[in-house]
Protein backbone atom coordinates (compact mmCIF):
# COMPACT_ATOMS: atom_id res chain seq x y z
CA UNK A 1 0.00 0.00 0.00
CA UNK A 2 1.18 3.43 -0.58
CA UNK A 3 0.60 5.68 2.72
CA UNK A 4 0.65 9.36 2.44
CA UNK A 5 1.02 11.84 5.68
CA UNK A 6 0.19 15.49 4.63
CA UNK A 7 1.88 17.97 7.70
CA UNK A 8 4.81 15.04 7.80
CA UNK A 9 6.80 17.74 9.70
CA UNK A 10 4.34 18.73 12.52
CA UNK A 11 4.46 17.17 15.95
CA UNK A 12 1.74 14.58 14.70
CA UNK A 13 3.45 14.05 11.75
CA UNK A 14 6.75 12.73 12.19
CA UNK A 15 5.81 10.15 14.92
CA UNK A 16 2.77 8.90 12.73
CA UNK A 17 5.65 9.20 9.62
CA UNK A 18 7.61 7.17 11.82
CA UNK A 19 4.81 4.37 12.80
CA UNK A 20 4.14 4.14 9.17
CA UNK A 21 8.06 3.83 8.10
CA UNK A 22 7.95 0.57 10.48
CA UNK A 23 4.75 -0.91 9.60
CA UNK A 24 5.25 -3.90 7.32
CA UNK A 25 1.37 -3.19 5.49
CA UNK A 26 3.34 0.09 3.81
CA UNK A 27 5.19 -0.57 0.74
CA UNK A 28 5.43 3.10 0.32
CA UNK A 29 5.34 6.17 2.47
CA UNK A 30 5.19 9.88 0.95
CA UNK A 31 5.84 12.95 3.19
CA UNK A 32 4.25 16.18 2.22
CA UNK A 33 4.59 19.51 3.88
CA UNK A 34 5.11 22.93 3.35
CA UNK A 35 8.68 22.62 5.45
CA UNK A 36 10.81 20.58 6.27
CA UNK A 37 10.40 17.10 4.81
CA UNK A 38 13.11 16.22 3.05
CA UNK A 39 15.32 16.17 6.20
CA UNK A 40 12.31 14.16 8.13
CA UNK A 41 12.53 11.05 4.62
CA UNK A 42 15.96 11.58 4.46
CA UNK A 43 16.32 10.61 8.50
CA UNK A 44 13.25 8.02 8.27
CA UNK A 45 14.91 6.54 5.04
CA UNK A 46 17.89 5.12 7.54
CA UNK A 47 15.04 2.96 9.04
CA UNK A 48 15.49 -0.76 7.82
CA UNK A 49 12.35 -1.08 6.95
CA UNK A 50 9.88 -1.90 4.13
CA UNK A 51 8.57 1.08 3.09
CA UNK A 52 10.35 3.13 0.16
CA UNK A 53 9.94 7.01 1.68
CA UNK A 54 10.14 10.05 -0.19
CA UNK A 55 9.62 13.25 0.86
CA UNK A 56 7.91 16.63 -1.10
CA UNK A 57 7.25 19.96 -0.46
CA UNK A 58 4.71 22.35 -2.40
CA UNK A 59 7.47 23.73 -4.83
CA UNK A 60 7.59 21.24 -8.29
CA UNK A 61 3.46 19.78 -8.18
CA UNK A 62 5.17 18.64 -5.17
CA UNK A 63 1.42 17.36 -3.68
CA UNK A 64 0.61 16.06 -6.87
CA UNK A 65 3.57 13.77 -6.75
CA UNK A 66 3.08 12.60 -3.06
CA UNK A 67 -0.70 11.62 -3.82
CA UNK A 68 -0.31 9.89 -7.12
CA UNK A 69 -1.17 6.61 -6.30
CA UNK A 70 -1.78 7.03 -2.76
CA UNK A 71 -4.13 4.48 -1.05
CA UNK A 72 -4.13 6.01 2.11
CA UNK A 73 -4.01 10.16 2.80
CA UNK A 74 -3.51 10.69 6.45
CA UNK A 75 -3.27 14.38 6.97
CA UNK A 76 -2.74 15.92 10.00
CA UNK A 77 -1.71 19.45 8.61
CA UNK A 78 -2.69 22.85 10.39
CA UNK A 79 -2.09 24.68 13.02
CA UNK A 80 -2.82 23.06 17.28
CA UNK A 81 -4.17 24.75 20.35
CA UNK A 82 -2.95 27.03 22.49
CA UNK A 83 -3.62 27.53 26.01
CA UNK A 84 -7.49 29.12 26.14
CA UNK A 85 -8.35 28.34 22.76
CA UNK A 86 -11.13 25.99 21.44
CA UNK A 87 -10.50 23.84 18.79
CA UNK A 88 -12.69 25.93 16.93
CA UNK A 89 -10.81 29.13 17.26
CA UNK A 90 -8.41 26.29 14.66
CA UNK A 91 -11.11 26.97 11.96
CA UNK A 92 -10.20 30.02 10.23
CA UNK A 93 -6.67 28.82 9.42
CA UNK A 94 -7.17 25.11 9.41
CA UNK A 95 -10.35 25.00 6.70
CA UNK A 96 -8.25 26.54 4.11
CA UNK A 97 -5.77 24.11 5.03
CA UNK A 98 -7.95 21.21 4.94
CA UNK A 99 -9.60 22.21 1.59
CA UNK A 100 -6.64 22.60 -0.60
CA UNK A 101 -5.28 19.20 0.80
CA UNK A 102 -8.71 17.46 0.17
CA UNK A 103 -8.74 19.08 -3.64
CA UNK A 104 -5.41 17.73 -4.48
CA UNK A 105 -6.74 14.51 -3.25
CA UNK A 106 -10.10 14.78 -5.40
CA UNK A 107 -7.83 15.32 -8.50
CA UNK A 108 -4.92 13.48 -7.64
CA UNK A 109 -6.39 10.15 -6.01
CA UNK A 110 -9.72 10.21 -5.38
CA UNK A 111 -10.51 6.23 -4.83
CA UNK A 112 -7.88 6.39 -1.32
CA UNK A 113 -8.94 6.12 1.84
CA UNK A 114 -9.02 10.10 3.63
CA UNK A 115 -8.12 9.72 7.53
CA UNK A 116 -8.25 13.36 8.61
CA UNK A 117 -6.83 14.59 12.22
CA UNK A 118 -6.82 18.29 11.63
CA UNK A 119 -8.65 19.94 14.08
CA UNK A 120 -11.76 21.00 14.16
CA UNK A 121 -12.42 17.38 13.15
CA UNK A 122 -16.25 18.18 13.64
CA UNK A 123 -15.37 20.80 10.63
CA UNK A 124 -12.85 19.67 9.08
CA UNK A 125 -14.73 16.21 7.94
CA UNK A 126 -17.54 17.72 6.59
CA UNK A 127 -15.53 20.58 4.60
CA UNK A 128 -14.15 17.86 3.06
CA UNK A 129 -16.91 15.94 2.14
CA UNK A 130 -18.06 19.22 0.28
CA UNK A 131 -15.09 19.38 -1.29
CA UNK A 132 -15.09 16.11 -2.46
CA UNK A 133 -18.36 15.99 -3.38
CA UNK A 134 -18.01 19.60 -5.44
CA UNK A 135 -15.74 17.05 -7.65
CA UNK A 136 -18.06 14.94 -8.33
CA UNK A 137 -15.13 12.35 -6.36
CA UNK A 138 -17.30 12.01 -2.74
CA UNK A 139 -17.00 8.24 -1.18
CA UNK A 140 -18.43 8.44 1.72
CA UNK A 141 -17.51 5.06 2.75
CA UNK A 142 -13.68 6.42 2.91
CA UNK A 143 -13.60 9.69 4.60
CA UNK A 144 -12.84 9.35 8.19
CA UNK A 145 -12.44 11.69 11.07
CA UNK A 146 -10.03 10.41 12.97
CA UNK A 147 -11.36 10.03 16.73
CA UNK A 148 -9.61 6.72 18.10
CA UNK A 149 -7.89 9.57 20.54
CA UNK A 150 -10.80 9.81 22.51
CA UNK A 151 -11.04 5.90 22.59
CA UNK A 152 -7.76 5.55 23.50
CA UNK A 153 -8.21 8.05 26.63
CA UNK A 154 -11.56 6.48 27.89
CA UNK A 155 -9.70 2.71 28.16
CA UNK A 156 -6.87 4.36 29.83
CA UNK A 157 -8.73 6.41 31.79
CA UNK A 158 -10.42 4.05 32.98
CA UNK A 159 -7.78 1.30 33.93
CA UNK A 160 -8.20 1.56 37.47
CA UNK A 161 -11.89 0.32 37.59
CA UNK A 162 -11.48 -2.55 34.87
CA UNK A 163 -8.04 -4.00 36.24
CA UNK A 164 -6.56 -5.14 33.20
CA UNK A 165 -3.09 -4.53 33.02
CA UNK A 166 -3.81 -3.53 29.03
CA UNK A 167 -6.16 -0.83 29.44
CA UNK A 168 -6.35 -1.01 25.69
CA UNK A 169 -8.12 -4.79 26.07
CA UNK A 170 -11.42 -3.48 27.24
CA UNK A 171 -13.01 -2.04 24.13
CA UNK A 172 -15.06 1.41 24.88
CA UNK A 173 -16.99 3.04 22.55
CA UNK A 174 -16.82 6.63 22.38
CA UNK A 175 -19.51 8.39 19.88
CA UNK A 176 -20.61 11.51 18.85
CA UNK A 177 -18.10 13.91 17.72
CA UNK A 178 -14.21 15.56 18.87
CA UNK A 179 -14.62 18.50 21.29
CA UNK A 180 -15.52 19.01 24.44
CA UNK A 181 -19.07 17.87 24.97
CA UNK A 182 -19.50 16.63 21.54
CA UNK A 183 -17.38 13.70 22.74
CA UNK A 184 -19.73 10.70 24.70
CA UNK A 185 -18.02 7.97 25.88
CA UNK A 186 -20.65 4.86 26.34
CA UNK A 187 -18.85 3.05 29.16
CA UNK A 188 -21.86 1.27 29.64
CA UNK A 189 -21.10 -0.65 26.47
CA UNK A 190 -17.53 -1.49 27.29
CA UNK A 191 -16.94 -4.89 26.49
CA UNK A 192 -15.87 -6.96 28.90
CA UNK A 193 -18.22 -4.49 31.37
CA UNK A 194 -16.74 -2.06 33.50
CA UNK A 195 -18.59 -1.06 36.68
CA UNK A 196 -17.49 2.62 37.15
CA UNK A 197 -18.68 3.91 40.47
CA UNK A 198 -21.89 6.54 40.56
CA UNK A 199 -19.67 8.96 42.30
CA UNK A 200 -16.60 8.54 39.82
CA UNK A 201 -18.30 8.74 36.33
CA UNK A 202 -18.75 12.45 36.41
CA UNK A 203 -15.25 13.05 36.45
CA UNK A 204 -14.39 10.22 34.35
CA UNK A 205 -16.53 11.63 31.48
CA UNK A 206 -15.18 14.93 31.62
CA UNK A 207 -11.62 13.78 32.28
CA UNK A 208 -12.03 11.72 28.68
CA UNK A 209 -13.92 14.88 27.18
CA UNK A 210 -11.45 17.13 28.21
CA UNK A 211 -8.10 15.34 27.53
CA UNK A 212 -6.85 17.60 25.12
CA UNK A 213 -6.89 20.56 27.36
CA UNK A 214 -5.37 18.26 29.60
CA UNK A 215 -2.35 18.19 27.50
CA UNK A 216 -2.69 21.48 26.09
CA UNK A 217 -2.10 23.19 29.60
CA UNK A 218 0.51 20.65 30.31
CA UNK A 219 2.04 21.67 27.24
CA UNK A 220 2.21 25.20 28.14
CA UNK A 221 1.69 26.74 24.87
CA UNK A 222 4.06 24.89 22.81
CA UNK A 223 1.15 22.76 21.18
CA UNK A 224 -1.55 20.25 21.63
CA UNK A 225 -1.18 16.20 21.79
CA UNK A 226 1.26 14.70 19.05
CA UNK A 227 2.76 11.38 20.83
CA UNK A 228 -0.88 9.92 22.04
CA UNK A 229 -2.30 11.01 18.96
CA UNK A 230 0.22 9.42 16.48
CA UNK A 231 -0.17 6.26 18.21
CA UNK A 232 -3.98 6.30 17.87
CA UNK A 233 -3.83 7.62 13.62
CA UNK A 234 -1.76 4.88 13.63
CA UNK A 235 -4.32 2.36 15.41
CA UNK A 236 -7.17 3.44 13.21
CA UNK A 237 -4.55 4.15 9.98
CA UNK A 238 -3.35 0.11 10.61
CA UNK A 239 -7.46 -1.21 10.98
CA UNK A 240 -8.31 0.85 7.83
CA UNK A 241 -5.28 -0.71 5.89
CA UNK A 242 -5.85 -5.02 7.34
CA UNK A 243 -9.53 -4.13 6.52
CA UNK A 244 -8.63 -3.54 2.82
CA UNK A 245 -6.15 -6.44 3.06
CA UNK A 246 -9.20 -8.52 3.20
CA UNK A 247 -8.75 -9.19 7.45
CA UNK A 248 -12.41 -9.37 9.27
CA UNK A 249 -13.89 -8.70 12.37
CA UNK A 250 -12.34 -4.67 12.35
CA UNK A 251 -14.58 -2.49 14.04
CA UNK A 252 -13.32 1.16 14.94
CA UNK A 253 -15.37 4.27 15.89
CA UNK A 254 -14.66 7.24 13.79
CA UNK A 255 -16.65 10.35 12.37
CA UNK A 256 -18.07 9.29 8.81
CA UNK A 257 -20.94 10.79 6.67
CA UNK A 258 -23.93 8.47 8.30
CA UNK A 259 -26.21 8.88 4.87
CA UNK A 260 -23.32 7.07 2.29
CA UNK A 261 -22.62 4.11 5.23
CA UNK A 262 -25.12 1.13 5.26
CA UNK A 263 -27.24 1.82 8.57
CA UNK A 264 -26.03 5.14 9.17
CA UNK A 265 -29.78 6.73 8.31
CA UNK A 266 -31.24 5.21 10.66
CA UNK A 267 -28.39 6.56 13.39
CA UNK A 268 -28.54 10.23 11.53
CA UNK A 269 -32.40 10.76 11.96
CA UNK A 270 -32.24 9.60 15.82
CA UNK A 271 -29.05 12.09 16.68
CA UNK A 272 -30.29 14.98 13.52
CA UNK A 273 -26.46 14.65 12.87
CA UNK A 274 -25.06 13.42 9.18
CA UNK A 275 -22.06 13.17 10.58
CA UNK A 276 -21.08 11.44 13.85
CA UNK A 277 -18.98 9.16 14.92
CA UNK A 278 -19.75 5.41 15.85
CA UNK A 279 -18.49 2.60 15.58
CA UNK A 280 -17.95 1.60 12.13
CA UNK A 281 -17.30 -2.31 10.05
CA UNK A 282 -14.09 -1.71 8.34
CA UNK A 283 -13.84 -3.81 5.02
CA UNK A 284 -12.12 -3.48 1.72
CA UNK A 285 -14.25 -0.67 0.68
CA UNK A 286 -13.90 0.94 4.01
CA UNK A 287 -17.10 2.08 5.94
CA UNK A 288 -18.83 -0.74 5.06
CA UNK A 289 -21.59 -0.61 8.23
CA UNK A 290 -22.51 2.13 10.68
CA UNK A 291 -23.52 0.29 14.13
CA UNK A 292 -26.22 1.85 15.67
CA UNK A 293 -25.18 2.21 19.63
CA UNK A 294 -26.62 5.31 20.37
CA UNK A 295 -30.03 3.27 20.85
CA UNK A 296 -28.36 1.18 23.58
CA UNK A 297 -27.37 4.17 25.77
CA UNK A 298 -28.69 4.43 29.37
CA UNK A 299 -30.51 7.54 30.60
CA UNK A 300 -27.25 9.38 31.96
CA UNK A 301 -25.56 8.77 28.78
CA UNK A 302 -28.83 10.09 26.64
CA UNK A 303 -28.36 13.13 28.70
CA UNK A 304 -25.22 13.60 27.62
CA UNK A 305 -26.09 12.78 23.67
CA UNK A 306 -28.38 15.05 24.08
CA UNK A 307 -25.70 17.88 24.52
CA UNK A 308 -24.04 16.63 21.85
CA UNK A 309 -26.13 16.71 19.54
CA UNK A 310 -26.64 20.49 20.08
CA UNK A 311 -22.58 21.53 19.57
CA UNK A 312 -21.71 19.23 16.91
CA UNK A 313 -24.82 20.43 14.40
CA UNK A 314 -23.57 24.15 14.89
CA UNK A 315 -19.98 22.50 14.15
CA UNK A 316 -21.22 20.66 10.84
CA UNK A 317 -23.37 23.38 9.39
CA UNK A 318 -20.31 25.94 9.64
CA UNK A 319 -18.02 23.66 7.46
CA UNK A 320 -20.49 22.75 5.01
CA UNK A 321 -20.98 26.65 4.75
CA UNK A 322 -17.78 27.04 4.37
CA UNK A 323 -17.25 25.43 1.13
CA UNK A 324 -20.82 26.48 -0.26
CA UNK A 325 -20.49 29.51 0.53
CA UNK A 326 -17.01 30.58 0.89
CA UNK A 327 -16.27 33.76 2.70
CA UNK A 328 -14.42 36.34 0.77
CA UNK A 329 -10.94 36.71 0.08
CA UNK A 330 -8.88 39.26 2.72
CA UNK A 331 -8.75 42.26 1.40
CA UNK A 332 -5.15 43.29 -0.09
CA UNK A 333 -3.53 46.68 1.71
N1 LIG B 1 -8.10 14.41 15.66
C1 LIG B 1 -7.46 14.46 16.81
O1 LIG B 1 -7.78 13.71 17.74
C2 LIG B 1 -6.31 15.41 17.00
C3 LIG B 1 -5.41 15.20 18.07
C4 LIG B 1 -4.35 16.07 18.21
C5 LIG B 1 -4.17 17.15 17.32
N2 LIG B 1 -5.06 17.30 16.31
C6 LIG B 1 -4.90 18.39 15.33
O2 LIG B 1 -3.89 18.02 14.38
C7 LIG B 1 -3.35 19.22 13.79
C8 LIG B 1 -1.83 19.16 13.79
O3 LIG B 1 -1.32 19.17 15.08
P1 LIG B 1 0.27 19.19 15.35
O4 LIG B 1 0.46 19.22 16.81
O5 LIG B 1 0.94 18.15 14.55
O6 LIG B 1 0.65 20.64 14.74
P2 LIG B 1 2.07 21.12 14.20
O7 LIG B 1 2.00 22.60 14.05
O8 LIG B 1 3.16 20.56 15.02
O9 LIG B 1 2.17 20.44 12.76
C9 LIG B 1 1.33 20.79 11.71
C10 LIG B 1 2.08 20.64 10.42
O10 LIG B 1 1.22 20.97 9.34
C11 LIG B 1 2.01 21.62 8.38
N3 LIG B 1 1.18 22.34 7.42
C12 LIG B 1 0.63 23.57 7.52
N4 LIG B 1 -0.03 23.89 6.39
C13 LIG B 1 0.11 22.83 5.56
C14 LIG B 1 -0.34 22.56 4.25
N5 LIG B 1 -1.09 23.42 3.56
N6 LIG B 1 0.00 21.37 3.70
C15 LIG B 1 0.74 20.47 4.39
N7 LIG B 1 1.19 20.68 5.62
C16 LIG B 1 0.88 21.84 6.21
C17 LIG B 1 2.94 22.51 9.18
O11 LIG B 1 4.07 22.93 8.41
C18 LIG B 1 3.31 21.57 10.31
O12 LIG B 1 4.48 20.83 10.02
C19 LIG B 1 -3.92 20.37 14.61
O13 LIG B 1 -4.99 20.96 13.92
C20 LIG B 1 -4.41 19.71 15.88
O14 LIG B 1 -5.43 20.42 16.52
C21 LIG B 1 -6.11 16.45 16.13
O1 LIG C 1 -7.02 19.17 22.18
C1 LIG C 1 -6.59 19.44 21.05
O2 LIG C 1 -6.66 20.58 20.58
C2 LIG C 1 -5.93 18.38 20.24
C3 LIG C 1 -6.74 17.13 20.09
O3 LIG C 1 -7.97 17.35 19.49
C4 LIG C 1 -6.87 16.34 21.36
O4 LIG C 1 -7.96 15.84 21.64
O5 LIG C 1 -5.86 16.17 22.07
Amino acid sequence: MKAVVAGASGGIGQPLSLLLKACPLVDKLALYDVVNTPGVATDLSHISSVAQIEGFLPADDGLKKALTGADIVVIPAGIPRKPGMTRDDLFKINAGIVKGLIEGVATTCPDAYILVISNPVNSTVPIAAEILKKAGKFNPKKLFGVTTLDVVRAETFAQSFTGEKDPSKTNIPVIGGHSGETIVPLYSQAKPAVKIPEDKLDALINRVQFGGDEVVKAKDGTGSATLSMAYAGFRFAEAVMKAAKGESNIVEPTFVYLPGVEGGDEIAKETGCDFFSVPVHLGKDGAEKAVNIVKEANEYEKKLLQKCYEGLKGNIEKGVEFVKNPPPPPEKK
